[in-house]
């Protein structure tokens, strides 16, 4: 496998050198001008068996046939494609804790074996899926009861980080399949959390579900014990714990631990990272909101993409082509942020989500030979839904002294045509709006006629034009879905999860650990322990 610097790369080099030479020339509108095949070039359609297609946009970007060329050089110098079959395959690419990266496992629907340590982990995962099956069914039927013997009407999750983001995000976007339960989440171990939670919820019939993968996060186990503990001052009765308390991880012993009956524990494998993990038993929450055939198609819409990822030529492939834009604008043109725009309410926490996706994989500067880049890597990823963003931050992205290259995400079709689908046209409208004018900006000579339409005199428009241009050329993704469903937004989900990664490659870093995470975990604990010993 290449072990080269990535700035020693002939292709590196050739990209420096374009670069250098054309940067200038890469002008959103004269490029569309000059090709009128611009956008067919440059954009993909994927279509799904059962819920339409799923288009990429990317000709809103500074670049040209030859960029994409050397772009797709690059990665294939870098060995992504060697290096996703060996993922797929169940390698231990996750060297420093020298385990698998296997999240495609959990939705591998086709069920081919997959070896870890000459072991076929898919007998496994089908056994905790059905679990999950088997519990989401008796929960929503009302079999399953409280220790009152009352049906369960909320579902409380308590985790932190990968054991949170996903559940929320999903079932969140999903909230037009939910099946009847109230969903809520406590992850701060602000006690306010848990408190403001526990005020809406019934001892009789609430379900908590705890989810941590080592089991030991300050967070989950604080806000468990304390949830537990008001639970116990209501049922009192230690034999009820079972009846509300699930737990979800891979730490068997430290879930007997803590009180909760291992029949009530999914469990889950080292092989699936935090921030990768709701596709495993860390989606019982989602199973329980939408049912368990919808968190099915879930699986099903990312295995679809997985699919996809595995087999479509790069110069084709989606996730492939995200990822090598984002590597022209960090690496290129020096950009630091990188902004996602979902046009749909329900993606409200998809940006979150992804900021620890993103940021949590790639936010490293040390190299796979254990050495300092000299390069960025991971860009600050961070962003809010159209159209509250444009009243908030759009102001920098137009005329900000920094190029944000941002995602466009919008379903053609909403859950909710009210008023005769007048909000969605609305919508819709602004994203195209939005992208057109990022792309075309406006000169001073369109800025100028519209001043002077209004009527103004020759000084006022003299001190008032500079304010009105835009420079445009700003770039920008647009990415289409027919409708939000379970399926088209696991596609979604696994299309970022794959442009994660093919940028981990390219950069040389392991995208699946996160020891810069630990060292605060570890200082927090010290000084906890240290405050505690002092109060008693
Ligand atoms: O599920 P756990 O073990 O409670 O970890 C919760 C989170 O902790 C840390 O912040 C990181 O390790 C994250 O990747 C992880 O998602």
């Amino acid at each position: 496998m290449n072990s080269a610097s990535l700035t020693c790369e002939e292709q590196w080099k050739a990209l420096e050198d374009y670069y250098c030479k054309n940067k200038d020339n890469l002008v959103l509108k004269e490029l569309f001008k000059d090709d009128p095949e611009r956008f067919n070039t440059f954009s993909i359609k994927l279509t799904t068996p059962t819920d339409g297609d799923i288009l990429l946009d990317y000709s809103k970007n500074r670049i040209d046939c030859h960029v994409m060329e050397k772009l797709i050089n690059l990665a294939k110098a870098r060995n992504v494609e060697e290096y996703r079959d060996m993922m797929f395959k169940g390698s231990k690419i996750n060297f420093t804790e020298d385990r698998a990266v296997l999240h495609i496992a959990l939705r591998n629907r086709t069920n081919d074996p997959i070896m870890v340590d000459n072991k076929d982990v898919m007998p496994e995962v089908n056994a905790v899926l059905n679990h999950m099956k088997e519990f989401t069914n008796q929960v929503l039927s009302g079999q399953w009861l409280g220790y009152t013997s009352k049906k369960i009407t909320d579902i409380v999750n308590i985790g932190i980080g990968g054991s949170d983001l996903g559940p929320l995000m999903v079932t969140e976007a999903l909230k037009p399949y939910n099946k009847g339960l109230n969903v809520h989440f406590v992850s701060n171990i602000d006690g306010t959390h848990l408190a403001e939670v526990l005020k809406k919820v019934n001892s009789e019939t609430v379900l908590f579900i705890i989810a941590s993968k080592t089991f030991t996060t300050q967070e989950t186990i604080t806000n468990a014990t304390s949830a537990k503990k008001w639970f116990l001052a209501q049922a009192k009765d230690e034999g009820a714990v079972a009846k509300h308390f699930v737990a979800l991880s891979t730490n068997t012993p430290k879930v007997k631990e803590f009180g909760i009956d291992t029949n009530n524990m999914f469990g889950f494998w080292d092989w699936v990272g935090g921030r990768y993990s709701l596709w495993s038993a860390i989606g019982l929450s989602i199973s329980l909101s939408i049912g368990f055939e919808n968190f099915q198609n879930l699986l099903e819409g990312a295995h679809f993409l997985d699919n996809h990822f595995r087999t479509a030529p790069l110069h084709e492939n989606v996730p492939v082509l995200l990822a090598l834009l984002g590597i022209w604008y960090s690496n290129f043109y020096g950009c630091e942020t990188h902004a996602l725009l979902p046009y749909d309410q329900y993606l409200h926490r998809f940006a979150a989500y992804f900021q620890q996706g993103d940021m949590e994989s790639n936010g490293k500067y040390v190299t796979r030979n254990g050495k300092v880049v000299n390069y960025n890597t991971g860009p600050i990823v961070w962003g809010e839904p159209g159209t509250n963003g444009q009243h908030a931050f759009y102001q920098l992205i137009h005329q900000g002294t920094r190029t944000v290259p941002a995602d466009f995400i919008a379903p053609v079709l909403t859950h909710n045509p009210i008023n005769d689908g007048i909000h969605h046209n609305i919508l819709l409208a602004n994203f195209l709006a939005q992208t057109e004018a990022l792309m075309m900006g406006k000169t001073e000579g369109q800025a100028k006629a519209e001043l002077q339409k209004q009527g103004l005199s020759e000084d006022c428009i003299a001190y008032l034009l500079p304010h009105k241009v835009f420079q445009g050329n700003r770039p920008t993704n647009s990415i289409l879905i027919k409708k939000l469903t379970p399926f088209t937004l696991g596609a979604l989900i696994a299309t970022y999860e794959h442009k994660i990664f093919t940028q981990g490659i390219i950069w040389g870093i392991n995208s699946f650990d996160q020891w810069g995470v630990e060292l605060g975990k570890q200082k927090s604990f010290l000084i906890v322990y240290t405050y505690i010993s002092l109060r008693k």
